[in-house]
């Protein structure tokens, strides 16, 4: 193969909105009579986020656990194969939104001993509401996870500024400004935002990621630690240690047994505990013709009736840190019954 592949990694917390990004990307390639193919990873069991893609898009989904830790050598197979297979004009990788930015890349190198690859900067997608709320609070796991995804990204689409205030937005561009100095940042809503210079080649002034990454950050692996213990540990500048694993995640898959009524189950999800981050699933309700598809982050839940392609199971998944799986499994239980009397 003479022809480098360009390969886009999309970063970003659990429902910043990675997808939403993935989706126009698609459509200017194809307007550009581009083939792209899509690499999508998922901490749960099932890809729902591949619904939002069309079918004719080429996709390896990676489900089940994190490519930056306990799935991270399939990733190399994974891309070898799609390529090989496909031969797309560019592949675009979604990474888990629990995902260690820096662990990505280092997939993502290792694949390019077996394939010509041309990685490219990275965008990593940031949920303005969230971080200005985590930002208050300034600790936890999911703050640090955050900052690190902010520190590694070429690209910074601050998303969702529908939801703060200009206050708030020009407090979070400040901040952005000052954990990464080397990132161009943008403002968006739905991550609308000028695609060509997102994608195009030199689209940064600071060189890759990976050069700065390795001289910011030092960056330890310890690979004599089985894989399901993996820690990473990334040298943060202002000099203390980030510790990451994906033991804090918690990721329970709902599989419904039956329908349950649309305005119960908008009430559970309203009222989801603070420690799941994310919820997305497909189901049928028992006041309803249609089926759904839902999608909550970060306190905000959207509906959209969908008819989904193949067999996709009435399926719900709930992604957050140490929350209660049992009290949320018998609380869907509940509904299923209620709505079955
Ligand atoms: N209010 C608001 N909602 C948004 C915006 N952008 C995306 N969303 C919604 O946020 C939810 C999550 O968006 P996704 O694009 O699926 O986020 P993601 O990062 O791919 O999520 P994961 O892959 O699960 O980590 C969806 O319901 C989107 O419609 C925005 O700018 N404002």
């Amino acid at each position: 193969m003479d022809r480098a592949t360009p390969i886009y990694i999309l970063s970003g917390f659990l429902g910043s909105g990675k997808t939403t990004l993935l989706q126009r990307l698609i459509t200017e390639w194809k307007r550009e009579g581009l083939r792209p193919a899509v690499i999508m990873n998922e901490i749960g069991e099932v890809n729902l986020d591949g619904l939002m893609i069309g079918p004719e898009i080429p996709m390896a989904e990676m489900l089940g656990g994190c490519i930056c830790c306990t799935i991270r050598s399939d990733l190399s197979t994974q891309l070898y194969e799609l390529i090989q297979e496909e031969k797309p004009d560019v592949v675009v990788i979604e990474a888990t939104g629990a995902a260690n930015p820096m662990e990505i890349f280092d997939a993502v190198s290792e694949s390019s001993l077996l394939l010509k690859l041309d990685i490219r900067p990275m965008i990593t997608v940031v949920d303005a509401a969230h971080l200005a709320a985590l930002y208050e609070a300034q600790q936890g796991k999911t703050y640090r996870l955050m900052i690190e995804q902010i520190r590694c990204g070429s690209w910074l689409i601050l998303n969702k500024i529908d939801l703060v205030t200009a206050e708030q937005l020009s407090g979070l561009l400040d901040l952005l400004q000052r954990l990464n100095p080397y990132a161009k940042i943008v403002t968006a809503e739905r991550c609308q935002v000028d695609i060509e210079p997102l994608l195009s080649k030199n689209s940064t002034d600071s060189g890759s990621n990976e050069e700065w990454l390795m001289s910011e950050h030092d960056h330890h692996h310890d690979h004599d630690q089985p894989h399901h213990q993996h820690k990473h540990h990334a040298e943060h500048s202002d000099g203390h240690a980030a510790h990451h694993s994906h033991e804090h995640v918690t990721v329970y898959t709902h599989y419904f047994a039956g329908p349950v009524n649309s305005v119960d189950f908008e009430k559970f999800i309203k009222e989801l505990p603070r420690e799941v981050y994310r919820g997305k699933g497909v189901l049928h309700f028992s006041d309803t013709a249609s089926r759904f598809m839902f999608q909550y982050a970060y306190r905000e839940a959207d509906y959209l009736k969908i008819t989904p392609q193949g067999n996709i199971p009435d399926v719900a998944v709930f992604i957050g840190e140490h929350f209660d799986k049992t009290a949320l499994a018998a609380e869907l239980e509940r509904l299923e019954r209620q709505a079955g009397e």
